[in-house]
């Protein structure tokens, strides 16, 4: 699921195997702590019962000596020998005779473990010895009888503690751990809105599952105003941008002091109107439009009057073409270029009368001062298969003429 460099274990893998290893070394402890104890008791019960059968046998092993019958002795040392829990017997007779019975070698033991004296039966003097030993097989195979019945149930316990510990821990904590591993991992920046829900038993109470959850939901929440404040931030800043870009579009073929498209427009937009015009059938006309005597404004009033004048000259020829079909530029200097897509002469010299008749009847307010103008107006009508240059050199011959005719007059291309 991730990639690192080391080696992946569930955490509650290792709690498992932790536990097991604890649980075993406890085994062994309680093993050995056992093995002990069931040896000690084992011992003492054996004591016990060794003492029980000496107290027992001793009545008759002293007939059976005061009478002087051997064989009877020897049975009854043979009958003591056969019980599991002895090892080996013997009787020292006072007479000086020995009795023996058991399967235990008398020098492997050392000495015996109950040595009792036989008292006649009147009790004057002693008759005999009697000296007991006991079975080491016997002893150890109860003391393993013991221990393994009791560490069997240690050992069942414990299993079954590991295994109960185990199935809680993988269900209380590796499944909800992997499932938000795998919800972290596999989610994408659209999905923040899914929640995380996990597959729990109820409880009545909160673990640190339930907080790594809720900080988890938080996260997303967070993420989520965090990423809708950075698209709202981008979409301001986006529309901010097309403004500027608008903008700085409309500076870069605007005419500054007037207005009106620059030059650049022309260039651009002049041949396409041209081409667009032969194309459907339809008729395209220009104007120059010149004011007349404009450097005696500048050398009279100053160059700023001559801007004044330049802007509402501008103004007023942008006011009365019908835009956005017709549009104005300053072609340089004092000069405007008027383009009318779908008019033919007849309209375009109307228009140019109009044009004229209003800046003669206008005259301009310029610092205070009332100043008379008049404009000379050149028209030409786009032929067939005429390009820009020839449209406009027709144009500026019109109003060249219009000047050289004495100003303030429209002249046609005809
Ligand atoms: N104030 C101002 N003057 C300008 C600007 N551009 C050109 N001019 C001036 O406009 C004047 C044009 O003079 P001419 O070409 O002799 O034209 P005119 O005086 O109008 O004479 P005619 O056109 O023959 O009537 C020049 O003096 C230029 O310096 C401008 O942006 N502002």
């Amino acid at each position: 699921m991730f990639q690192n460099r080391t080696r992946f274990r569930s955490i509650a893998a290792t709690l498992i195997q932790r536990i097991v290893l604890l649980a075993g070394a406890c085994l062994a402890a309680m093993l050995a702590l056992q093995g002990f104890l069931t040896y000690r008791e084992t011992q003492h019960r054996m004591d016990h019962a060794l003492a029980e059968i000496a107290e027992n046998s001793l009545p008759m092993l002293s007939i059976s000596l005061w009478d002087i019958e051997p064989e009877v002795v020897q049975r009854q040392v043979n009958w003591l020998a056969s019980l599991p829990e002895i090892g080996r017997v013997r009787v020292l007779a006072s007479t000086g005779q020995t009795f023996e019975a058991g399967a235990l070698a008398i020098d492997l033991p050392g000495p015996a473990l109950r040595s009792l004296e036989i008292q006649a039966p009147q009790g004057s003097k002693p008759v005999g010895r009697l000296e007991l030993w006991i079975e080491p097989g016997y002893q150890a195979a109860q003391v393993a009888h013991d221990t393994l019945g009791i560490v069997t149930g240690y050992v069942l316990f414990t299993g079954l503690l590991c295994l109960l510990v185990g199935w809680m821990l993988r269900r209380d904590l590796q499944r909800p751990m992997q499932e938000i591993a795998r919800f972290a991992a596999e989610l994408k920046p659209q999905e923040l809105s899914r929640p995380l829900k996990l597959e729990r038993p109820p409880r009545d109470h909160q673990d640190e599952i339930d907080l790594v959850t809720q900080g988890f939901t938080q996260l997303q929440s967070d993420l989520r105003s965090h990423i809708a404040n950075l698209d709202h931030l981008v979409a301001e800043r986006t529309q901010q941008l097309e403004k500027l870009i608008e903008e700085v579009h409309r500076l870069s073929i605007t005419d500054a002091l007037t207005g009106c498209f620059n030059r650049r427009v022309i260039e651009e937009r002049l041949p396409a109107e041209i081409e667009r015009a032969r194309r459907y059938g339809r008729a395209l006309s220009v104007i120059f439009a010149d004011i007349d005597h404009f450097k005696a404004i500048n050398d009279q009033l100053g160059h700023a009057a001559g801007d004044a004048v330049l802007r509402d000259v501008g103004a007023l020829l942008l006011g009365q073409v019908r835009t956005p079909v017709d549009w104005v530029a300053r072609y340089g200097g004092e000069e405007f270029l008027i383009v009318l897509p779908e008019s033919d002469l007849v309209h375009a010299s109307q228009a140019a009368h109009r044009l004229r008749e209003m800046i003669e009847a206008q005259p301009l307010h310029v610092e205070g001062r009332l100043l008379p103008l008049t404009a000379s107006f050149g028209v030409a009508q786009c032929g067939p298969d005429e390009g820009v240059a020839d449209l406009l050199a027709r144009a500026d011959a019109m109003l060249y003429h219009a000047k050289s005719e004495g100003r303030n007059r429209v002249e046609v291309s005809g």
